[in-house]
């Protein structure tokens, strides 16, 4: 097959970690005779830099004309006091929102050879395997008026009955095809949005009486992720609270470097980006976890591509790399042996090679 990847490095670590993704889908291209044509556009702050636009046309145009987009991350303190229409992250949210991303996906699971790592209790995590459904092009994020003077700030929080029920849609398909139970997160005790969010989630759950439905606010959604996350399947919330619970569940698998996320809407194009963001306190050390990067480009191999075997192959790689006791900084518990970036990505590579030269033994004998 031939696909189009656009690559959007971004700022801070992003390009160290989509590096080490495109190195990854680069050996999976080769050992599956796939062509993957990489090309590169900026984004966020970069973009800022160099065409004062955190998402240039020209940018627009190579997503547009490409198959799938993989993204880094946006952001740093170089852009901070930058004002709102020159800020990085408004690069973000209107690449999403130009390409209507509704959905985001951010599979959230324990990896057997990392429960250490985790601050939690093992017997709390070995069970994990959720995933939470953020609504990404509307809410608070996008709403109108957007502005602040010294003495006041406004943000809008805004949900149409369309909004919500294609991503509530998107949830319960999901559901369904998992374990069948679907916690939909709101604040409907306090916020109009959520209350037509949960009067949504009933008039939709009719269309699917095989999924269990519950409500949680989103106080206690938090607490609950943290003392009883395996009893989580599939997740529906808001674009903030979706943003916020994510990386509290990142804490779970033991860190932020793991979890990738996809963005995508009806069909089969998506943005694929890991959750966390541009880290710029580990940016430049070569120290940066790739792992959510390259489980990423695997979410993109699986929904945008269709390559089913080709994501599993890499997603067996990253968990045997790990079962092999090679971790970068931000998971070892002996920092001397930590390994770099690329390092760990080579351990990767080499793990995919050996996936594929031990199939050929075994087809060779059979
Ligand atoms: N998708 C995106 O592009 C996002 C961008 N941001 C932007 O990133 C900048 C930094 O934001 P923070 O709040 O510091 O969040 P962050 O997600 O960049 O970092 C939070 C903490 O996690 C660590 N971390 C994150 N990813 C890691 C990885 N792959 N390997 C090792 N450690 C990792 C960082 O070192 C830091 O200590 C800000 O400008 C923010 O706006 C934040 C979140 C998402
Ligand atoms: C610009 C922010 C909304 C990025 C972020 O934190 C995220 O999407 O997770
Ligand atoms: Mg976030």
């Amino acid at each position: 097959m031939e696909k189009r990847v656009a690559v959007l490095p971004g700022d801070g670590i992003g390009p160290e970690v989509m590096e080490a993704a495109v190195k990854v889908l680069e050996v999976v291209g080769r050992r599956f005779n796939h062509t993957f044509e990489f090309s590169y556009g900026s984004i966020g702050g970069d973009a800022i830099d160099r065409h004062r636009n955190p998402l240039p046309d020209e940018t627009i145009a190579l997503c547009e004309s490409s198959d799938a987009v993989l993204l880094g991350a946006v952001g740093g303190p170089k852009w901070d006091n930058n004002p709102s229409e020159l800020r990085p992250e408004k690069g973000l949210l209107a690449i999403r929102k130009h390409f209507d991303l509704f959905a985001n996906l951010r599979p959230v699971k324990a990896v057997p050879s990392l429960l250490q790592a985790s601050p939690l209790k093992e017997e709390v995590v070995r069970e994990v395997d959720m995933i939470i459904v953020r609504e990404l092009t509307g809410g608070l994020y996008f709403g109108e008026p957007s502005n602040h003077t010294n003495q006041s700030g406004v943000d809008t929080l805004i949900y149409t009955r369309e909004e919500i029920e294609r991503i509530v849609e998107k949830a319960f398909e999901l559901a369904r095809l998992r374990k069948g139970k679907l916690t939909s997160v709101d604040k409907a005790n306090v916020l109009e949005s959520s209350k037509l969010w949960r009067k949504i989630v009933d008039e939709k759950r009719k269309m699917f009486p095989d999924v269990e439905v519950e409500h949680q606010l989103v106080d206690s959604a938090a607490m609950k992720i943290i003392t009883n996350p395996a009893a989580f399947d599939v997740i529906v919330t808001e674009n903030m609270f979706g943003d916020i619970l994510s990386d509290e569940a990142s804490v779970i698998t033991g860190s932020l470097g793991l979890l990738p996320s996809a963005s995508v809407r009806s069909d089969r194009f998506g943005l694929y980006e890991p959750v966390h963001g541009s880290a710029p306190d580990v940016a430049g050390k070569g120290i940066a976890n790739p792992a959510a990067a390259i489980l990423s480009a695997a979410m993109m191999l699986r929904y945008s591509f269709g390559m089913e075997d080709e994501a599993a192959a890499v997603e067996k790689a990253v968990n045997t790399v790990f079962e092999d006791g090679c971790f970068t900084k931000d998971l070892a518990s002996n920092q001397e042996r930590a390994l770099t970036t690329t390092e760990w990505t080579d351990k990767v590579v080499d793990e995919l090679d050996l996936q594929f030269v031990s199939n050929s033994i075994m087809f060779s004998y059979v």
